[in-house]
This record gives structure tokens, C-alpha cells and sequence, in this order.
């Protein structure tokens, strides 16, 4: 499997560089990913060369945030054709790499759609494959504009519910421009506060086991000069109990038909946290989140990801000998229960965000009127 990372590079990585771009060198194209997992230390670069080498960086979460795995899964449709690989094999094995985020299922069939439709029409393998990339190019350009208009919603949303300005935004995991074609969804809306002189604090979840927080929603904060502190997941409860909190932002991975919104673990604690002191609890995310097919929580399928996550601490910096390749913090043996996502009821959301605007309370109906809008611009 390690054959397919080309190569890695180090780079200083300047302000807007895509969490994922398309190559096409001499050598054949290729998809380059920012490694999710080497940051903060080290900006690393992975250079995909087939659809297996990107499977394997999904289920590694070295590319991550379901908007971001949308477009990685259509990318990776895009190399297989443009290789001469199966197509329909990578599409399977790309949708089936990791289960919660609808987005990445997506994201394979806007560019398997494209390549079978242009197949089809043409009988020609090369122009189907241009099909494919431009279905994938235009999904990341899409999700860019979404992510642009998201933070504009979400900060008219936080203006409205909290008059006065000096947010203090408490956001848990990671949801900026690592997770997206453009600045993110929630730390979108925390980012575009911060360029308004209206973000008093962003409250950092450290998110574990994997710190998504830690690690990279402190370094994006830090990359954009923003006011931020983090803090155990377990703290929390006190900040909110401290009156320090005005209002929770964060993402989803798969919103179901109902308004279920199946998010990082540690989110639902959040919604009753914040349903306690009265404090907004707000999710931001893209059309291509909200998943109509899926009806409600109980129909949402939760990753379970392996237990040593749980019971090593796993850093690439710190290479050691545990099962993992990190460093043992539990007893060996220790089994561990580790959902990456847990599912947060449609009555502890406040509002959902989405590029067409908010809805609040979140319903059914409100939620379906909403995404119809998107839906029906680009079915045409
Ligand atoms: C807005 S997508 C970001 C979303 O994805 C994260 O999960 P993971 O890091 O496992 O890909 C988390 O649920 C974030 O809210």
C-alpha cells in the first residue's frame, strides 16, 4: 500500500492552499493532499496516485471533514479514470472508506455519474475521464462558494441571536478550510465574526482522541490571528457554567431528513450543555450534508474506529511501540469504545446553516424547504 504514496515533500504552507488539488505532471496526474495527520508540526504533502492510496488517507483521516471528503472522493473517481483504472471498483471502494459523512458518497457519484454519462454518449474512455475531473472540480468550486455564503449566514444568525457583538464562540473538532474547498463551515462563521471585530474569544475543544481541536483547529485559529484558548473537552461544562460561553458552532457530518445531525463525538454533550444554560447551539453545514435518504438518528450509521485511538496516544512526531504506533496510555489489553461520531436530536439544535440561509427550529419540512432550493439550482 506505502508504494502508492508517491512521495512526500515538506512545505511552508502559505495562506489559501488547498487542503486537496489536482496535478497533472509528466509522470501521469495525481491528487495531493495536505497530511491532516502530521499537523501542526510538519506540513507534509501526500501525492495520490490511484484510488487505493486515497482510501487509505480517508480512513486515516490524513484528508478529513466531510465537505473535504466529498470532494476527495470525486477527485479520486477522476484518477482512476484518468489512469485507466476501474472506475465503478474505485467508486465502490472510495464511498465505502469510511460511513458517516454522506458527503463522500456524494461526491464519488457526481463524478462516476459524470464519467458513465459521458461514456455513454461518447464510447470514448479519455473524454469520460475529463467528465469525471470537471464533476470534481466543480464540486470543490461549489463547496468554496458554500463555505463563503455559510459564514455569512451563520454571523447574521449570531448577530441576530446575540445583539451587542463580542461572540464567544465555543466550536468543537475541526471545521475550516481542512475540512472544506474554502474557509470551513463553522470555523467559517467564527472567522468571519473575527474579520468583523465581533469575535470576543473562540473556545477550542481539544477533541479527543484524535485532536482534531488541539491540532488543527488551534492552528488554523492561530494561522488567522484569531482570540482563541484551548481546553479539555472535559472543561467544558465549566465554561458554560461560568456564564462564558454565547453560543456553540459546529459541524456535521451527516444531517438526517428529521434534523438528526451526526457530528464529532462529544457534540451532544454540547447540544445539552447548551440547552442547560440557554446558550445557541448552531450547526453549519453544506446542502450535501443533509442526507434526505436517511430519515432520522437512529438510520445514521456511526464509524467505530479502533480502541488503540483511544488507549495510546498516537502523534507521527513521537513514533512508539504500541499497536497503533503510539505511545501505550492504558494497561495493554484495554479494550475501549470509540465512536467517531455521536447524534445530536433536531429539539437540541438551535439552527442549522446551510449556504441557503438558516433554518430555526429545525424541522422536517423547514429543513427539506431549505436544501430544496439548492437542490433545484443545480439539478437545473
Ligand atoms: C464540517 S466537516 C467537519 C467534521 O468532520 C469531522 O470528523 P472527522 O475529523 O472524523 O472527519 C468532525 O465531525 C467535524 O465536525
Amino acid at each position: 500500500m506505502a508504494d502508492q504514496y508517491a512521495q512526500t515533500r515538506e512545505d511552508n504552507r502559505p495562506a489559501g492552499t488547498p487542503a486537496i488539488r489536482w496535478e497533472e505532471p509528466p509522470e501521469g496526474p495525481v491528487v495531493v493532499l495536505l497530511d491532516q495527520t502530521r499537523l501542526p508540526a510538519e506540513e507534509v504533502e501526500l501525492v495520490c496516485t490511484d484510488a487505493p492510496a486515497l482510501v487509505e488517507a480517508i480512513r486515516s483521516l490524513a484528508v478529513r471533514g466531510a465537505p473535504l471528503l466529498g470532494i476527495a472522493g470525486a477527485y479520486g473517481v477522476a484518477l482512476a479514470a484518468a489512469r485507466g483504472f476501474d472506475v465503478d471498483d474505485a467508486a465502490a471502494a472510495l464511498s465505502g472508506a469510511r460511513p458517516t459523512a454522506v458527503n463522500l458518497s456524494v461526491g464519488v457519484h457526481r463524478a462516476q455519474s459524470a464519467y458513465q454519462s459521458a461514456l455513454a454518449k461518447t464510447g470514448d474512455a479519455r473524454l469520460a475521464a475529463s467528465a469525471a475531473l470537471a464533476a470534481a472540480r466543480q464540486l470543490h468550486q461549489e463547496d468554496a462558494r458554500a463555505s463563503a455564503r455559510m459564514a455569512e449566514h451563520g454571523l447574521a444568525l449570531l448577530d441576530e441571536l446575540l445583539p451587542g457583538g463580542g461572540h464567544r464562540v465555543l466550536t468543537h473538532c475541526n471545521t475550516g478550510s481542512l475540512v472544506s474547498g474554502g474557509e470551513g463551515t463553522a470555523f467559517a462563521v467564527a472567522l468571519a465574526a473575527h474579520r468583523a471585530g465581533r469575535l470576543r474569544r473562540l473556545w477550542v475543544d481539544e477533541t479527543r482522541p484524535l485532536l482534531q481541536g488541539a491540532r488543527l483547529t488551534a492552528y488554523e485559529a492561530a494561522r488567522n490571528d484569531l482570540a482563541y484558548t484551548l481546553l479539555t473537552d472535559n472543561a467544558a461544562g465549566s465554561l458554560f457554567a461560568a456564564g462564558e460561553v454565547d453560543a456553540v458552532l459546529v459541524g456535521a457530518d451527516r444531517i438526517a431528513a428529521d434534523g438528526s445531525v451526526a457530528n464529532k463525538v462529544g457534540s451532544y454533550p454540547l447540544a445539552v450543555l447548551a440547552r442547560y444554560h440557554h446558550v445557541p447551539f448552531i450547526v453549519v453545514a453544506p446542502v450535501t450534508t443533509v442526507d434526505p435518504a436517511t430519515p432520522d438518528g437512529a438510520a445514521i450509521e456511526v464509524e467505530q474506529r479502533p480502541g488503540y485511538e483511544v488507549t495510546e496516544f498516537i502523534t507521527p512526531q513521537v513514533p512508539v511501540t504500541g499497536a497503533g504506533g503510539g505511545l501505550p496510555i492504558a494497561p495493554l489489553g484495554t479494550q475501549a469504545y470509540n465512536p467517531a461520531f455521536d447524534v445530536t436530536p433536531p429539539e437540541l439544535v438551535t439552527a442549522i446553516v446551510t449556504e441557503e440561509g438558516a433554518v430555526s427550529p429545525v424541522t422536517a419540512k423547514g429543513l427539506a424547504e431549505l436544501c430544496g432550493r439548492s437542490r433545484q439550482a443545480t439539478s437545473g
